[in-house]
Parts: structure tokens; C-alpha cells; sequence
């Protein structure tokens, strides 16, 4: 259970004519959360409202507006979440193409405010496309992490980002001169963000694949980063030397926006090489780690979200991720079919769905 956790995660949440979901409040527990009942029923769903209350988005869907409930105009999650040391009201909306975040009784324009209070991390049968995937999947878990952890990585990556379209619309329009001076910007900016995501995965991966390797004996597991640019090389360098092949090209090849994170089991490109169970579990492992890394660096509760927990592991595997589970600090969210699939918790919180009716007992009821 989570009793070193300083802040508890979600004290409330609550939605509106969110999928099939009947309007409904509910209060879960600081540790852990079991969501469960048949297919269909809606367990799913419940899991999407709460990551739509942190990144205003679905992980289910490009389409947000799928979220609105069929016949509705606007889909609505509310709640009270415990970060910083206070309670925070937390509310998103979803209706005619545009999604509006409330924090605090205030509209909130720049989305990584509300998101900076809740961080989240999901882990479902598409787990393995973090390995399997192009490198933005990689880059925006980076993203996400080094965000809850170092709070200057917004305001850095921003910049760079600035710094980039800038200099690329130069490229794009032949102006060698202006897209020089943009040149120490970006650098500078993108320096920047490349010497945080190396603190911050020098600390999350090696304890990550230490996890990994107790769940997949006898595989070498490995990572490279790719920051984005060729190793040993100043970046302002980089970026003068390439700019007229830019020029040719248009938009500019280098760069943090362009790196990603290799991971090798035996040397061989993990998504090659793993089978798609093996690489579940390192992806869970990443995540695992993530979460308990968060719960030490940040002021916020993290929240993980286990769609289908039993269909994913083995018995055993199970067993020992439900114990990391409860040692972990995160308050977590875990579907099931059956309630009688899962392992035993010492303590939980117990939520039945039933044709997008949700309500709150006894283990399995
Ligand atoms: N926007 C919507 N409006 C109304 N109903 C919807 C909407 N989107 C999805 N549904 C319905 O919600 C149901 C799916 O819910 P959900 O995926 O949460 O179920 P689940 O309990 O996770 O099921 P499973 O165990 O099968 O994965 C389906 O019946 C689907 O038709």
C-alpha cells in the first residue's frame, strides 16, 4: 500500500455522457482500484475517462469525439485530485470539435498545467508498441517522464521546438542567413533538453531492465539512447555543418526531435527478438519503474492504468506484478473480467460495472 506516498492520486472522479457510461461519481482509494464485470460492460471506459481527465485526450482513439456518448453533444469527466500538497478540482469537456480544461474554477489554456497535476501511465494489450513502434511512441514516453521530473523540461523543450520550426521554415524557403541565426537557439534549447532525458533515463532504464531481467532469466538486455545527432559532437556544430544539405532537403535532420531509445535483448533489436509476452513485460517493467521513479521525484501521485491485467500475464508473472503493485507508491487502476482472475490483494477498493453502470463492494460482487 502506498503509505510513503505524500499525495494520494485521485479523491474523485465523476462523468457525463462519457461512451456508454451512466452518469456517476465514484471515490477511489489511495493503492489500489479494481474495475471489473463482462465484456462490454464498460470497464474500459472507466479507465479512459481518468486518463481523458489527465491529458485530455483518449488512449484508445485519435478521435476524441468518440468519447461523447452516442446521442450526446459533449462529454464530460470531473475530479478531486491530491497533488501538491492540496486538493485540485480537475474538470475536462468534449463537445463541437473542442475540448475545454477547468482547474480550480479556471479555464486553463496551456494543457500541461491540468496535466502536470496527474502523471499517468497505461498499460494494455497495445503495451509492446512502445518497442514495436516508430520512435515518437519512445519520444513522448520520454516526453511524459523527464515532464513530471524536471520542471524546467516544458519551458526547454518549448524553446527547442520554437527554435526548430523557425529555423525549418528558413530551410523551407532557402534563407540560409536566417535559418543561422536561429541555429544558437535551437542548440542552446536542444542541449538542453538532451541533457535532461540523459539524467532522467540514466536513472529510469538501468532500474527498469534490472526489473525486466528478473521477469525474462537468461536474456541480455540492453538500451542505447539516440539523442538525435551524431555522439560526441557539439549540436551548434552539427546543425552549421548540415545546413546546406538542409537547405536541399527543406527541413532540418537533426536534432532531440528526432531521438529515440533502443532496446536490445541479446544484442538483437528487442522487438525482433522477444517474444510479443516477453516484450509486454519489459514494456511493463519501463512502466513500473516510471511510476516508482515519479512517486519518489515528483510532488503528484502517479496513476497507473492495467487494462486486462489476467489476459496479459501468466500466473506467476501476475503474482509478482500484483506484489509490486502493492509495494508501489502509485494509486493504481486495474480492469479484470473476473474478479476471481486476479491475485489477492491485501487491500483494494471494488468497483463493479454493469452495462455502463458503475458501482462500489465487496471484492466480487
Ligand atoms: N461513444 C459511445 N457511446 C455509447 N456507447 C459506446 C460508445 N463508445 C463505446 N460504446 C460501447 O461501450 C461498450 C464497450 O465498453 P468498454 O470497452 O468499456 O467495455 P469493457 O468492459 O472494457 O469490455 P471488454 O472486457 O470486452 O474489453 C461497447 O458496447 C460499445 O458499443
Amino acid at each position: 500500500m502506498n503509505e510513503s506516498a505524500e499525495t494520494s492520486g485521485l479523491l474523485q472522479l465523476g462523468w457525463q455522457s462519457f461512451r456508454h457510461l451512466e452518469t456517476a461519481s465514484i471515490e477511489p482509494r489511495a493503492g489500489i482500484n479494481v474495475i471489473h464485470g463482462r465484456n462490454a460492460a464498460g470497464k474500459t471506459s472507466l479507465l479512459e475517462a481518468i486518463h481523458f481527465l489527465a491529458r485530455s485526450k483518449s488512449f484508445l482513439t485519435h478521435r476524441v469525439s468518440r468519447v461523447i456518448q452516442t446521442g450526446a453533444s459533449e462529454a464530460t469527466v470531473w475530479g478531486k485530485v491530491d497533488a501538491d500538497r492540496s486538493v485540485h478540482r480537475l474538470g475536462v469537456r468534449h463537445g463541437n470539435g473542442e475540448t475545454r480544461v477547468r482547474l480550480n474554477g479556471r479555464d486553463v489554456t496551456v494543457l500541461s498545467e491540468a496535466a502536470w497535476l496527474i502523471p499517468l501511465q497505461v498499460i494494455n494489450t497495445e503495451a509492446q508498441r512502445l518497442l514495436t513502434d516508430g520512435p515518437a511512441v519512445r519520444r513522448a514516453f520520454l516526453n511524459w517522464g523527464v515532464f513530471h521530473v524536471e520542471h524546467h523540461y516544458r519551458d526547454d523543450w518549448r524553446r527547442y521546438q520554437r527554435a526548430l520550426r523557425q529555423r525549418n521554415a528558413a530551410l523551407r524557403h532557402g534563407d540560409r542567413r536566417l535559418a543561422a541565426a536561429w541555429e544558437p537557439e535551437m542548440a542552446a534549447a536542444g542541449e538542453a533538453v538532451d541533457r535532461r532525458r540523459r539524467r532522467f533515463l540514466d536513472e529510469l532504464v538501468p532500474r527498469a531492465l534490472a526489473m525486466a531481467a528478473a521477469w525474462l532469466p537468461g536474456i541480455d538486455l540492453d538500451w542505447q539512447f539516440r539523442a538525435g545527432w551524431r555522439g560526441g559532437y557539439a549540436f551548434a556544430d552539427v546543425l552549421a555543418g548540415a545546413r546546406e544539405r538542409e537547405l536541399a532537403q527543406g527541413f532540418g535532420l537533426y536534432g532531440p526531435h528526432r531521438a529515440d531509445i533502443r532496446f536490445t535483448a541479446d544484442g538483437i533489436d528487442a522487438s525482433g527478438h522477444l517474444s510479443r509476452g516477453q516484450q509486454k513485460l519489459l514494456v511493463a517493467a519501463l512502466k513500473m519503474a516510471l511510476i516508482e521513479y515519479w512517486g519518489k521525484a515528483s510532488t503528484q501521485c502517479p496513476i497507473l492504468l492495467i487494462d486486462d491485467l489476467p489476459a496479459e500475464l501468466d500466473a506467476p508473472h501476475r503474482q509478482d506484478l500484483t506484489q509490486r503493485l502493492e509495494q508501489s507508491m502509485a494509486q493504481i487502476f486495474l480492469t479484470a473480467i473476473d474478479a476471481d482472475q486476479l491475485p489477492s490483494f491485501h487491500e483494494a477498493a471494488w468497483f463493479h460495472v454493469e452495462h455502463g453502470q458503475v458501482s462500489q463492494g465487496p471484492r466480487g460482487v
